[in-house]
């Protein structure tokens, strides 16, 4: 039996010839392969219907990486094909040989990785054949990655969720999240926890209200089928706003061991207000894009215009919500979320604004922000009140802007390259817990409930603006504005 934290790994990608392999998985792994000595020990074998011979397959890899040269040539060997209809038991037994074949040729001591790159129909019928077919009865560790969507709501994610727990334990699944592997999601909590300066005012004593905003400006693209049954509260909500929310309000943990991070998450994900059929109306607002034109000029379809989606669509495409936590931190704190397809930047930030100091004399200040910056641009903003320079006594804002992405020569790494090597390591930190889901579906169940009881209308915003005009009266009842997205200077 493999020991847990061997990295050489033996990595079977179900859904090798697809999207996310081509354009994610491949790339990340080249990058692992350059950068890091302790993962030099790995094959992978993608698999797919269709009838590639390992040299076709490797094309496609090479293709994928953009690169040439020795070194290409090193990382292209490693790839192997196996051709298979996953729905077929029978067909499982030459991968499986094949996958002996590898590790015994690459020295690979057993461990292998399952990752299920494959619509998630699929999720079950893999990891039932993977255990019949004896895939997994191997001489090192198993693990199986598995992406998003984690199931359509609760009860399909629990149906799932048992399905794959006869085959693996927990800690052997780890169920990706992508904002979990962006370097600076992984930095709220260094940003918090070590630094005395924040964590001492992260409460609802000093802090007015939060702002997440995980915008883009791309519409539905390729995935016109898997959206329009999903809409942004499932396909964003449901996952990365709400791990991110849980790493903003989470209290600290008492070690940096991966379950008691994730039980602080949980602990904030249970706290979240239950949402009534009267807070829906008043506090969440579900919107669609109509056509428009981007910050670039282009001129875009409404999304009911897009190829392959229904003419009378529904689906959200946007999403702006108060929620409260309550617990004793965040009594009282609106947490603001938004996130939505076709809108006039791409960008994913956390705005922690501050109360305004008691008694304060300068009535001109604007109040003080922490603004974290996930993406494009990673880094920090703080902004300050100073004096103007000169004889009056009127303040002007100032920005202390760090750039995390422009200091590092090598730029940092890219999500998946982290998450495949966390798992390659057996680190399932940034990986969701069952519980996290289940949480997590629970919330946004009842979102869905409370629409459907409460008839809540469906709004429209045009492409390329900041969403619907709902989305700004939802702050300005609190007497809050979003505060417009900003870059960090460097
Ligand atoms: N694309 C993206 O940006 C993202 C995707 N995801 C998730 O990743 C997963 C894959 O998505 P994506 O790559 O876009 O999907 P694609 O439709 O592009 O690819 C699907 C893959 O599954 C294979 N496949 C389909 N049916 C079978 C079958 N019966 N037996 C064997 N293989 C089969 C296809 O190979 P072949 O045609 O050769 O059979 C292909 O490799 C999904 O769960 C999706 O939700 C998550 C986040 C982002
Ligand atoms: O999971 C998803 O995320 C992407 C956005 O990811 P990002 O890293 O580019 O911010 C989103 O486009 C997609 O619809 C969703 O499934």
């Amino acid at each position: 039996m493999g020991s847990a934290n061997q990295t050489e790994t033996t990595i079977i990608l179900f859904g090798a010839t697809g999207d996310l392999a081509v354009r994610k998985l491949y790339p990340a792994l080249y990058q692992l392969y350059k950068k890091q000595n302790d993962v030099e020990r790995f094959a992978i074998i993608g698999t797919g219907r269709r009838a590639y011979d390992h040299e076709t397959y490797r094309a496609v890899v090479k293709e994928s990486i953009k690169a040439e040269g020795v070194e290409a040539d090193d990382f292209l060997k490693r790839f192997f094909f196996y051709s298979i209809d996953v729905e077929n038991v029978e067909a499982y037994k030459g991968l499986g040989e094949l996958a002996n074949k590898v590790d015994k040729d690459f020295n690979l001591s057993g461990n292998r990785m399952f990752y299920l790159a494959l619509a998630p129909n699929f999720f079950g019928t893999v990891t039932t054949h993977l255990k019949e077919s004896g895939l997994t009865n191997t001489s090192g560790w198993k693990r199986l990655v598995i992406e998003k969507p984690f199931g359509h709501n609760l009860s399909s994610a629990q149906k799932l969720n048992q399905e794959i727990n006869h085959v693996f334990d927990e800690q052997e699944i780890y169920r990706i999240d992508h904002y979990l592997g962006k370097e600076m999601v992984q930095n709220i909590q260094v940003i918090r926890f070590a630094n005395p300066l924040f964590e001492s005012i992260w409460n609802n004593r000093y802090i007015s209200n939060i702002q997440i905003t995980s915008s883009e400006t791309l519409g539905v693209g390729e995935r016109a089928g898997y959206y329009d049954r999903t809409g942004a509260l499932m396909d964003m909500v449901q996952n990365h706003i709400l791990q991110m929310t849980a790493l903003t309000a989470m209290e600290p943990p008492s070690r940096l061991e991966t379950e008691d991070i994730r039980d602080e998450k949980v602990k904030v994900l249970r706290s979240i207000r239950p949402v009534t059929i009267e807070s829906v109306k008043e506090d969440i607002i579900k919107a669609q894009y109509k056509s428009g034109i981007l910050e670039n000029g282009e001129q875009v379809k409404g999304y009911r215009d897009e190829d392959n989606i229904k003419e009378n669509s529904q689906t959200d495409t946007f999403v702006a919500a108060k929620l409260y936590i309550d617990n004793f931190r965040w009594a009282g704190v609106p947490f603001y979320i938004r996130t939505g397809k076709r809108l006039k930047v791409k960008s994913t930030q956390i705005v922690i604004q501050f109360k305004d100091a008691p008694l304060n004399p300068y009535l001109d200040q604007q109040p003080n922000r922490l603004v974290i910056h996930v993406q494009p641009d990673e880094g920090l903003s703080l902004i300050l009140n100073a004096k103007k320079i000169g004889e009056s006594q009127e303040t002007m804002p100032i920005k202390l802007d760090f750039c995390h992405n422009c200091t590092n020569e090598l730029g940092t790494s890219d999500a998946y390259e982290r998450l495949i090597h966390d798992c390659m390591r057996g680190d399932s930190t940034n990986f969701t817990r069952w519980d996290e889901v289940a949480l997590s579906w629970q919330y946004v169940d009842s979102i869905i409930k409370a629409w459907d009881e409460a008839k809540a209308p469906l709004d429209y915003y045009e492409a390329g603006t900041r969403g619907p005009k709902a989305a700004d009266e939802l702050l300005a009842k609190n007497h809050f504005h979003w505060w417009p997205i900003t870059t960090v200077e460097h």
